[in-house]
């Protein structure tokens, strides 16, 4: 297995010519991430010398994938914010997305197009991702409800769910059966709840999904975003795998993601991971619509005493710190479980419910955002 150490000590035989330094004295890799042999990571650059600097990023990628235990690397370039630059340079990976059954294929660093803008996928007006820096903080819980509860207020809402190491959504928004495709190519979604709905696990089954490896889910990811029949939406929730990695690189460049929710419990390890994806989105140049507190407080049945399990408050000082907005709190509460389990999202089975209020709360900061408007 390869271990962080020695990726770096790989990237510091890297010269960037324009400094005179190698790449890791001038801090310019980022976001580096290894997962089972899998390494992505993020080469910052100045934004005058992007194309200039595709050598580099393509000696990195080989020095990496030379070391042993490495099976893929992935390396993209991004731009320090300068006005009207672009925000990210693509590599040119993959552009046909394998099907779900595709055999693994080794990446290849390959010269890039000229800088160019992301598109959503047609008849998609808005994309937000829904993130988190650790697993089982309740992104998913928080994507489907607020999904729903931007159906509720008259939004044509599509949920994507891309946490493809443990699809969720099928479960939490009471769907299930592979989705059909008429002519092999177009991908026809499921629809419940006012969500239009396409998830890898709707495609593969959950447990199968958990084997795939990199480039068959970036290809996954891919093939959704753009075969998928989405229809005409105002707003497509991304439900992210935790952590930063090559999911999110690949949704942001391949969509035009206005911007992204960071879903945290009060807890400091969540929150240290929270930090950590709010950090890589900014490199990336995604924009950080808030954070949310979830598991916030827990209201006693016994007593009716609110308890905080895991601390409170901890997010919206953390989003203060970090000049993020804060979007809400949603309590730690046994029917927002229950109901996303079931299949009907507590904003669904109990609208009228102070859990559920607490999840429109948040829909509504987004709508008066100007990512929605
Ligand atoms: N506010 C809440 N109150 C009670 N239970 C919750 C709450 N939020 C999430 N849960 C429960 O916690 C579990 C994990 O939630 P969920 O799957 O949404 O987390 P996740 O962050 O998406 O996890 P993963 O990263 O592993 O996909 C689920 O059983 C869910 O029902």
């Amino acid at each position: 297995m390869v271990d962080e150490a020695a990726v770096r000590a790989a990237l510091a035989q890297i010269l960037d010519p324009g400094r005179g330094t190698d790449i890791i004295t001038a801090d310019q890799v980022k976001a580096l991430t290894i997962r089972d042999g899998q390494v992505s990571f993020i080469l910052e650059v100045d934004a005058a010398r992007g194309a200039a600097m595709e050598p580099v990023r393509a000696a990195a990628e080989r020095a990496v994938a030379a070391l042993p235990g490495v099976e893929r690397v992935s390396a993209i370039m991004t731009a320090h914010a300068v006005a009207g630059a672009p925000r990210t340079m693509p590599h040119a990976e993959s552009p046909a997305p394998p099907r779900p059954h595709a055999h693994s294929h080794a990446h290849t660093a390959a010269a890039p197009a000229a800088p160019q803008k992301p598109q959503n996928p047609a008849g998609v007006k808005t994309v937000i991702a829904v993130a988190s820096g650790k697993g089982g903080v309740g992104k998913s819980t928080v994507a489907a409800n607020l999904a729903v509860a931007l159906a509720a207020r008259g939004k044509k809402v599509g949920m994507l769910d891309a946490d493809v190491y443990g699809p969720s959504q099928p479960r939490m928004l009471g769907v299930s059966g592979r989705p059909s495709s008429p002519d092999g190519r177009i991908i026809l979604p499921h629809r419940n709840h006012g969500v239009t709905l396409m998830s890898l696990g709707l495609m593969v089954g959950e447990d199968e999904a958990l084997v795939w490896r990199g480039p068959m889910l970036m290809g996954a990811l891919q093939q959704m975003l753009s075969q998928v029949q989405w229809g005409r939406l105002d707003v497509l929730v991304v439900d992210l795998p935790p952590g930063t990695g090559d999911v999110q690189m690949t949704l942001c460049q391949n969509a035009d993601v206005a911007g992204a929710v960071v879903v945290s419990t009060p807890q400091d390890i969540a929150l240290i991971d929270a930090r950590k994806g709010i950090d890589m989105f900014r490199k990336m140049g995604t924009p950080i619509l808030g954070l949310i507190e979830n598991m916030s407080a827990f209201v006693c049945d016994g007593c009716g005493k609110v308890h905080h399990p895991f601390g409170h408050g901890g997010a919206k000082a953390e989003a203060e710190k970090l000049g993020v907005p804060f979007l809400g709190e949603i309590p730690l509460d046994l029917d927002i479980r229950v109901a996303g389990d079931g299949g009907a999202p507590i904003v669904v089975l109990k609208p009228e419910s102070p859990q559920a209020e607490a999840f429109f709360a948040v829909a509504d900061a987004l709508i008066a955002s100007d990512a929605l408007r």
